[in-house]
C-alpha cells in the first residue's frame, strides 16, 4: 500500500515539473516574441497581405481581385512571367502576375518631402498543412498578394496609394468585364411560385454604336458629350451635392431607334442594361426592391412608358401596393441617393404628350432627345453603313432621295430595310427606296386632298372601318 505521505511527495515533484515546463515554455514565447519585436523594430519595411478569400473562405476578395487587375494593368510589363486564364464566361482570356512573382510600383500622391516611394509586390500561393481537410475545390490553394514597402510610408500607403490601387482595379474589371442585360421577367422559385422581384440576366452583345446610328450629327455629337461628361462627374455630382444620376427620355415615332440610340449608349458608356418590364411589377415596394438590386455603371430602361403602366397623378397614392405615380418618381428621385449612383435611367415613347408631366420634369429626365423620321443626314449615314456608299458616287439618285425625304416621313427602319433587301446591287437597292418614298408621297397626296375634300363639304367623322 502506498503511504499517503508518498503520495504527496509524488504529486508535489510532478506538479513542479509541469509549473517549471510551462514557464520554459512562456519563456520561450516571450523570448520568441522579443526576437520579434527586435526584429521588427531594426527591420525598416512593412508588409501588408492581401488574402484572396474573405474571412467566410468563401467569397472572394473584391479588394484582391482589384489588386490583381491593378498589377496585371499597370506593373506587367516589369514581369517575366504572366499567367493567362479564361474569363468565367470562357469567352476571353485573362492574365495577371504569375505565382511567385515579384514586380515594383511607385507612387507620389501622399508621399511627402518630395521623390517618389517605391514599393515591392510579391504574387504568393500558399498550400494548407497536410492535416487540413480539404473540403472545397480550390482549397487545396489560396493566393495572395504581398505588398512591402519601407515604415516612413505607412500612412501614405494606406491612405493613398491602396485606396487608389482599388479604385484603378475596380476601373479594370468594370473595363474588361463583359456587359449584361439584365431583365426582370416573371421568374420561378424552386417551390414553382411567381417571382416578380428579381433580375436575370445575359451577356449584352448589341453591335449598335453612335457611329452605326443615323441621326443629326449635332444632335448626336451633344448627346455624346452630355453621357461622356456624365460618365466623368463623379466628383462634380459630389461637390454639387446631387446623386449621380441622369435620366434620358427617348421619344419619336415607331422604328426611329430609340431602342437602337439605348444600346449605342451601354456600347458607348460601357455600361449594364437593366431592361425593367413595368407590367411586370405590380406594386411601389416590388420597384423599390429591383431598382436597389441594380448595381452603379448601368442603364435603366422603361420602354413605352407611356404603355407600360397607367400611371397618372390621379392614382392612388397606396404606398407599396401597387405601382403608383407617386412610386415611380420616387424611384427616379427619392432612392437614388440611396444607391450610390452612377446610373442612368431612360425613358422611350410614342407618345411623348401622353405623359404625366410630373413624370418627365427637367431634373428627373434630364434630357429630352426626339428621334425623328429619316432625313437626308440620317439618310447618309444609313447608305454608308449599310451599303458602304457616298453621295458622290450615286449623285443623282441621292439627290432625289434628299429631296423625297423632306416631303415623306420615313422611318430610319424603314429606309434601311429597303437598303438591306437587294444588298449585292446598290443600284436597286437606291431604285426600290426611291419607289417606295414615291409611293409613300402618293398616299400622303391622296388623304391629303380626301381631308380637303371633307373640309370643303363639312363632312364630319372618318371611315367607320
Ligand atoms: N436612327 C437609326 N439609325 C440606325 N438604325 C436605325 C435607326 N432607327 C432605326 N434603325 C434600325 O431599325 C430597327 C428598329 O429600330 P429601333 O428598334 O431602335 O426603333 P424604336 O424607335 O425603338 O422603335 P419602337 O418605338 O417601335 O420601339 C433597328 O434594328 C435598326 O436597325
Ligand atoms: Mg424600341
Amino acid at each position: 500500500m502506498v503511504d499517503s505521505k508518498d503520495l504527496w511527495a509524488g504529486l508535489g515533484s510532478a506538479l513542479a515539473v509541469i509549473v517549471g515546463l510551462i514557464t520554459m515554455f512562456l519563456n520561450i514565447v516571450s523570448i520568441r516574441l522579443f526576437i520579434n519585436r527586435i526584429g521588427a523594430f531594426l527591420n525598416p519595411y512593412m508588409q501588408i497581405t492581401i488574402h484572396e478569400y474573405e474571412d467566410d473562405g468563401v467569397e472572394r476578395s473584391e479588394f484582391f481581385l482589384a489588386v490583381e487587375a491593378y498589377l496585371s494593368k499597370y506593373c506587367a510589363n516589369k514581369v517575366p512571367r504572366l499567367k493567362a486564364e479564361l474569363s468565367n464566361d470562357k469567352r476571353r482570356t485573362h492574365v495577371s502576375v504569375d505565382d511567385e512573382q515579384e514586380t515594383q510600383d511607385t507612387f507620389t500622391d501622399g508621399v511627402s518631402g518630395g521623390g517618389g516611394a517605391t514599393l515591392q509586390w510579391y504574387a504568393l500561393t500558399v498550400y494548407p498543412s497536410s492535416q487540413v481537410i480539404i473540403s472545397r475545390p480550390g482549397d487545396e490553394k489560396r493566393r495572395l498578394y504581398r505588398v512591402s514597402f519601407h515604415k516612413k510610408f505607412r500612412a501614405a500607403v494606406l491612405d493613398s496609394y491602396l485606396p487608389n490601387v482599388f479604385e484603378k482595379g475596380r476601373d479594370v474589371i468594370a473595363k474588361n468585364r463583359q456587359l449584361r442585360l439584365y431583365s426582370n421577367s416573371a421568374g420561378w422559385n424552386t417551390r414553382g411560385t411567381d417571382v416578380m422581384t428579381c433580375w436575370s440576366h445575359v451577356v449584352f452583345k448589341h453591335p449598335a454604336t453612335f457611329d452605326t446610328l443615323a441621326m443629326d450629327p449635332k444632335v448626336k455629337e451633344a448627346i455624346m458629350d452630355d453621357l461622356r461628361a456624365f460618365k466623368e462627374g463623379k466628383d462634380y455630382y459630389a461637390k454639387v451635392g446631387k446623386a449621380w444620376k441622369r435620366g434620358y427620355l427617348l421619344f419619336g415615332p415607331p422604328g426611329t431607334g430609340k431602342s437602337t440610340m439605348i444600346a449605342a449608349m451601354a456600347n458607348f458608356l460601357e455600361y449594364d442594361v437593366y431592361d425593367l418590364e413595368l407590367t411586370a411589377v405590380e406594386s411601389n415596394s416590388v420597384l423599390r426592391s429591383l431598382f436597389i438590386e441594380t448595381t452603379g455603371k448601368s442603364i435603366i430602361v422603361i420602354e413605352d412608358i407611356d404603355r407600360s403602366v397607367n400611371i397618372t397623378s390621379t392614382s392612388k397614392e397606396d404606398y407599396g401596393a401597387k405601382l403608383t405615380l407617386s412610386g415611380m418618381l420616387n424611384f427616379i428621385d427619392g432612392l437614388w441617393s440611396a444607391c450610390g449612383g452612377e446610373r442612368i435611367i431612360v425613358f422611350t415613347t410614342n407618345n411623348k404628350d401622353k405623359l404625366d408631366p410630373a413624370l418627365i420634369r427637367r431634373g428627373r429626365m434630364d434630357r429630352h432627345i426626339e428621334m425623328s423620321y429619316c432625313r437626308y443626314e440620317a439618310f447618309k449615314m444609313l447608305a454608308n453603313n449599310y451599303l458602304h456608299i457616298e453621295e458622290h458616287q450615286f449623285f443623282e439618285l441621292f439627290g432625289e432621295i434628299q429631296q423625297l425625304l423632306e416631303e415623306v416621313d420615313m422611318s430610319p427602319a424603314d429606309v434601311a430595310e429597303h437598303l438591306l433587301t437587294k444588298r449585292k446591287d446598290t443600284d436597286a437597292c437606291l431604285k426600290a427606296l426611291v419607289v417606295a418614298l414615291k409611293n409613300a408621297k402618293d398616299d400622303k397626296d391622296k388623304a391629303k386632298a380626301k381631308e380637303q375634300v371633307v373640309e370643303i363639304h363639312g363632312e364630319t367623322g372618318g371611315s367607320p372601318s
